[in-house]
């Protein structure tokens, strides 16, 4: 088919990683005559290295319903995008390209509950082997990159271009020049902490610490988008508060705090939270960041107030993923019996925070299509049935 030709052509482009520095350094000569000609063939080259990837995945989950309408949605993307390749540029495209990108964002609103319903309709069809749920964990990290990516993209431009004044005029599109770390920490941990507060009747206090290694005490400061730092926050804060609730008993009369400290370096930014929430088994640290094994079935609205503050969703897996978009990462690190660090690490330097693109290629299809490598190092699982024979001897 034609959209089948075109989607070889655009797929056969690498997308271009762009660092917050050149967002930034675009931002403030914001030419929308130079933005609208990157962005006609930037967006039709990172929507279609993710759709080849979608024809790849297992086939019981491509043939799910909810996977068939992410597929439709893309491709209907795709096709308003290419729409705009050859015009003329003039005003009145300018506009239409505009409105076209907000159209967009807004179909693809609720994508990530529409692959979380795939996940569960293959769960409820099929046995999900190792291979698959492989295959399901590596696509959805760059499925769900893609999408930051390209929503960050249709942002900057519609904030920039798209004629409604932000409300932060200091800021470039949804970058803060000037994100002051330790204000998103406390915005998220007050928002937290009323959901907490909502559903323990209680929550544990925050001590907030910064150390700057580069300089006197000042203010922590970074060139960031601060809509990414404070989902990253606000998930692990809810996850933390929840641990400790659980750990103590809601009976208990005082928490131990979550302490929050904020570290300069030369290279990093780190915001490392500790909670003593009695941590979690190294056996099941895994599955936090799975996403076969967050998805359950979607609380119905009505009691969407006793959601517990975590376990359901995929916060941690997205927020990770926001971590790495700019080359940084989040890391727990757990102690069973005793609580839990996370640590989120950012690139301080605005031209080291390079978006992190997945590419389309041989080696990804590889991945799809190769089993899982053979064991190369023994240990006690297996069947007892061998192992008894052997010790038997
Ligand atoms: N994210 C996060 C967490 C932060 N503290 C935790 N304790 C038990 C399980 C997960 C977590």
């Amino acid at each position: 088919s034609n959209i089948g030709k075109m989607l070889d052509f655009y797929s056969q482009f690498n997308p271009s990683p762009l660092s917050i520095k050149q967002f930034i350094d675009f931002g403030l000569s914001a030419c929308e005559r130079k933005s609208f000609i990157f962005l006609r063939k930037e967006l039709p080259v990172r929507l279609a290295n993710i759709m080849k990837e979608i024809h790849l995945l297992p086939e019981n989950l491509l043939r799910m319903p909810s996977v068939g309408i992410v597929n439709n949605m893309y491709v209907t993307s795709f096709q308003e995008i290419i729409e705009f390749e050859k015009v003329e540029v003039s005003d009145n495209t300018l506009d239409k390209f505009c409105q076209a990108l907000v159209k967009i964002r807004n179909r693809h609103t609720d994508i990530v509950q529409t692959m979380a319903q795939g996940i569960l309709e293959l769960k409820d069809s099929h046995d999900v082997d190792a291979q698959t749920e492989n295959s399901i964990q590596y696509f959805l990290d760059r499925f769900y990159m893609s999408r930051i990516s390209i929503r960050m993209l249709i942002n900057q431009h519609t904030l920039l271009f798209g004629g409604v004044l932000n409300g932060h005029n200091r800021h470039i599109g949804c970058i803060d020049p000037h994100c002051d770390v330790i204000s998103v920490v406390k915005d998220a941990y007050e928002n937290a902490r009323f959901l907490c507060d909502q559903y323990y009747m209680a929550s544990p206090d925050l001590v907030v610490k910064q150390f700057n290694s580069t300089a006197v005490n000042s203010g922590i400061k970074i060139i960031y988008v601060p809509s990414h730092l404070y989902h990253m926050l606000f998930e692990l804060f809810k996850n933390s508060m929840r641990a400790v609730m659980e750990h103590c008993g809601v009976d208990a009369d005082n928490y131990p705090p979550l302490e929050v400290t904020v570290i300069q370096g030369k290279e990093d930014i780190c915001v490392k939270m500790s909670d003593r929430g009695g941590g979690i088994p190294r056996s099941q640290m895994d599955y936090l960041f799975k996403y076969m094994y967050s998805t359950a079935p979607q609380p119905s609205k009505s009691d969407a107030h006793t959601v517990p503050l975590a376990g359901y969703g995929y916060g941690l897996p997205l927020s990770r993923l926001y971590a790495r978009y700019f080359h940084g990462d989040l890391v727990l690190l757990s102690c069973e019996g005793f609580g839990t660090d996370a640590v989120v690490y950012l690139k301080a330097l605005s031209n080291e925070a390079n978006e992190l693109l997945p590419i389309f290629n041989k080696t990804s299809s590889k991945f799809y299509r190769t089993s899982l490598p053979t064991a190369d190092w023994s240990s006690q699982c297996g069947n007892s049935m061998a192992t008894r024979q052997l010790t038997m001897g």
